[in-house]
């Protein structure tokens, strides 16, 4: 594997914090640099170190089935292959090239840089569909960039991805489920479509174990001992011989010793940066809407109490579930004797190139997916990043000039105890989804199934089991009829779509469905920094005492009522574009529901029916009220795990005696979100394979 990072021979340099907070002790990385200032894009293009290799990833995708490209970040891998491939005539014929990224924000920002870079239209030669956004013309894209999620969802409709001549699967190293899915499925489609041609590319890619897996154990015994006959046998050629190079120098400075609390150490070194350096927008990596949250006022307060250059800074947010509108000003140029501190989950790590960033600072962590299939719990943790992870944020910085990361955790750790890539998410996820989706495409033995990295077969079991629970898998684990397939064609978690289709035998589809779209957003709510007390008692005015669902529903009406109004948002503490963004979905999974025969119908103001649907869907997330302490514990009937209602829930402080709850977070505590008050022998109605009635309460079969 080519060493892309080499120790630079600069002298360690002490940087301090005046008020002796934070120290770094800087080391230098160094690579091919070169100066900056402004070029057209025609010559950005070709200073990209992959510019240099047009020929050889041309001729290796021309004579190889698959081509795993190893480059480094900012190397030119997203943006450039796929025009190279366009350039070279894989798009001609009305074919079509793929390009997949795990997360949907570096989709649409990648097909839009691409689409600058071409001169054209986004939406026209080039495009982008992510879930629910379908920015691209059937006739008249050439170059499409999709999250590999919707390139599944495609395989549905045409399993052999026939419009396709390559497809990218790009940023492999991150291992997300839909990846390791994807990645599995093409390897089955290459047998059934010998001209299709898979690029397998990433900064970071284990490439000796993902060449492997595409080359089939009967090919490498018959390769064995046998000159490569790369023309002829469709060969893997990693191209980590390449060693293809970064941009510009991104210099790392590490901590000298751990820091305690890294959103306190984010924010010092904000300031730090701030006062110390020259011009350059700074990003930084913490884990969640919470951390930054916490950042964000903190970076606020520090900065207004510091006084000097504070004025300068502009504090933006970035995680999943912005809106577009909130997305642009991340993306939009900095003004003039300003700068810019963008506050970001992973969701900034990979693919995406914000044009003023200069300096990165890196927490060391990110929330990640944990789940225990014995519990069946699955839970969003704080957990340290990988090495891949940590070059991927460093290599935010150094895309259009010199710069530096500051990493918040010392040289050592990272060194000897970070560990290289982190564990793919097929191995710590509930795998309900995934596993519809493999039954949903024809793949029956899914413990067979040819995968990158085999999941655990307890929570591939437990999967089986909820699904057969939900009547979606009969006896055999097939897809029943018409439940499965219905509930496969949905494009949200199967519970979700589960309710909506109980919603139909209930007479509340037309409420189901405006829940089902506002729980397909992050939150509908305006940040409240700094207006926490304002925020609840807006709230309150939408406050169901029947739960957070019906809560939802409250607000879509009077959303609806005031006329989509962003005044009444505004007013109310709700955002105006996430409100947005919730009827745009709700269209669409009324014409997904129509299409399954569905019939829209409301049941008017009889929210038993509500909140029974959203049991048919969510039963074997019930939870009884065990006792009144620490603001009412809970346990869950399935597994008896200890749970809280989350703060931010209206059933807070209300404790109903029995509740179902839509996810987990894990903090001190396990906290249930989104949390809807029921009457327990509904249980025992909704799901009786699931429950059985003792003693007048529900408990599990
Ligand atoms: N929106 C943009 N504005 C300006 N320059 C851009 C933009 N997008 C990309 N670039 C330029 O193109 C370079 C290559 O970006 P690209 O995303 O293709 O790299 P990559 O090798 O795929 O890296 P990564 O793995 O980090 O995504 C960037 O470093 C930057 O110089």
């Amino acid at each position: 594997m080519a060493q892309f990072w080499k120790p630079g021979t600069e002298k360690p340099r002490l940087v301090e914090d005046e008020d002796g907070g934070v120290i770094f002790l800087s080391s230098s990385y160094s690579s091919s640099s070169s100066g900056y200032g402004y070029v057209s894009i025609e010559k950005q293009r070709q200073r990209l170190t992959v510019y240099k290799y047009r020929t050889a990833i041309l001729y290796l995708v021309e004579s190889h089935a698959t081509t795993i490209v190893v480059g480094e970040t900012g190397s030119g891998k997203t943006t450039q292959i796929p025009q190279f491939l366009k350039e070279a005539g894989w798009a001609d014929s009305g074919r079509v090239i793929a390009c997949t990224q795990p997360r949907r924000l570096a989709v649409q920002a990648v097909a839009s840089r691409v689409a600058e870079e071409m001169g054209v239209k986004l939406g026209e030669e080039v495009g982008y569909t992510i879930r629910f956004e379908d920015i691209s013309n059937p006739d008249l894209t050439r170059i499409k960039f999709l999250t590999d999620g919707v390139l599944l969802r495609e395989m549905m409709d045409d399993p052999l991805l026939t419009k396709y001549s390559v497809i990218m699967v790009d940023e492999a190293h991150e291992r997300s489920i839909s990846t390791d899915i994807v990645l599995g499925l093409l390897k089955k489609i290459q047998k059934r479509r010998p001209e299709l041609r898979l690029i397998i590319s990433s900064a970071t890619i284990e490439a000796k174990s993902m060449s492997n897996f595409f080359l089939s154990s009967k090919r490498r015994q018959a390769l064995e001992g046998e000159e490569l006959r790369p023309r002829l046998e469709p060969a893997i050629l990693s191209v980590e011989v390449f060693s293809l190079g970064r941009g510009f120098n991104v210099q790392i400075h590490y901590v000298e010793d751990p820091v305690r609390d890294y959103v306190q150490a984010a924010v010092s070194t904000v300031l730090l940066i701030n006062d110390k350096e020259p011009p350059g927008d700074i990003l930084v990596f913490l884990t969640g809407q919470d951390d930054i949250d916490a950042a964000i006022k903190l970076l606020t307060e520090e900065a207004r109490s510091n006084g000097k250059n504070s004025s300068g800074l502009i504090i933006l947010p970035l995680y999943s579930g912005l809106t577009r509108a909130e997305q642009d000003l991340i993306f939009s140029p900095t003004p003039k004797g300003k700068r810019k501190v963008v506050i970001s989950t992973n969701i900034a790590e990979t693919s995406l190139t914000l044009e003023g960033i200069v300096y990165v600072v890196d927490s060391g962590f990110s929330k990640q997916r944990f789940y225990n299939p014995i519990s069946d719990i699955e839970n969003l943790v704080v957990a340290p990043i990988s090495k891949a992870s940590a070059r991927q944020r460093a290599g935010r910085a150094g895309r259009l000039r010199p710069g530096m990361c500051y990493r918040l955790y010392t040289e050592e750790y990272f060194l000897n105890e970070m560990s290289v890539q982190g564990i793919p998410e097929i191995q710590r996820s509930n795998l309900v989804s995934c596993v519809i989706q493999l039954k949903a495409l024809g793949i029956d033995n899914i413990l067979g199934f040819d995968w990158p990295a085999s999941p655990s077969p307890e929570s591939m079991i437990r999967a089986l089991e909820v699904l057969f629970s939900l009547g979606v898998l009969d006896d055999d684990a097939k897809l029943t009829s018409p439940v499965g397939f219905q509930v496969a064609e949905i494009p949200l978690e199967p519970m979700i779509a589960k309710m909506i289709l109980s919603s139909n035998e209930l007479g509340c589809s037309d409420e189901i469905i405006a829940i089902a779209a506002v729980l397909s957003i992050q939150s509908i709510w305006f940040s409240a920094r700094g207006a926490q007390k304002e925020l609840d008692e807006a709230k309150l005015r939408f406050a169901a005492a029947e739960g957070d669902h019906v809560t939802f529903l409250n607000i879509y009406k009077g959303f609806l009522q005031s006329g989509r109004s962003s005044k009444w948002c505004h007013k109310n503490f709700i955002n105006y574009h996430a409100m947005k963004k919730v009827m745009e979905i709700r269209e669409q999974l009324k014409r997904i529901a129509l299409r399954l025969g569905i019939v829209l119908k409301s049941c008017e103001t009889d929210m038993q029916l509500v909140r029974k649907a959203v049991t048919a869907g969510f039963f074997a997330n019930a939870c009884r009220l065990e006792a009144y302490s620490h603001g009412g514990m809970y346990k869950t009937i399935r597994g008896s795990q200890e749970v809280y209602i989350h703060p931010s829930s209206v059933l807070f402080r209300v404790n109903p005696k029995c509740v179902i709850y839509h996810s987990l977070v894990s903090t001190d505590r396990q906290y249930m979100r989104n949390v809807i008050s029921i009457d327990p022998s509904w249980l025992t109605e909704v799901a009786p394979h699931f429950y059985q009635q003792q003693r007048h309460n529900p408990t599990i079969h």
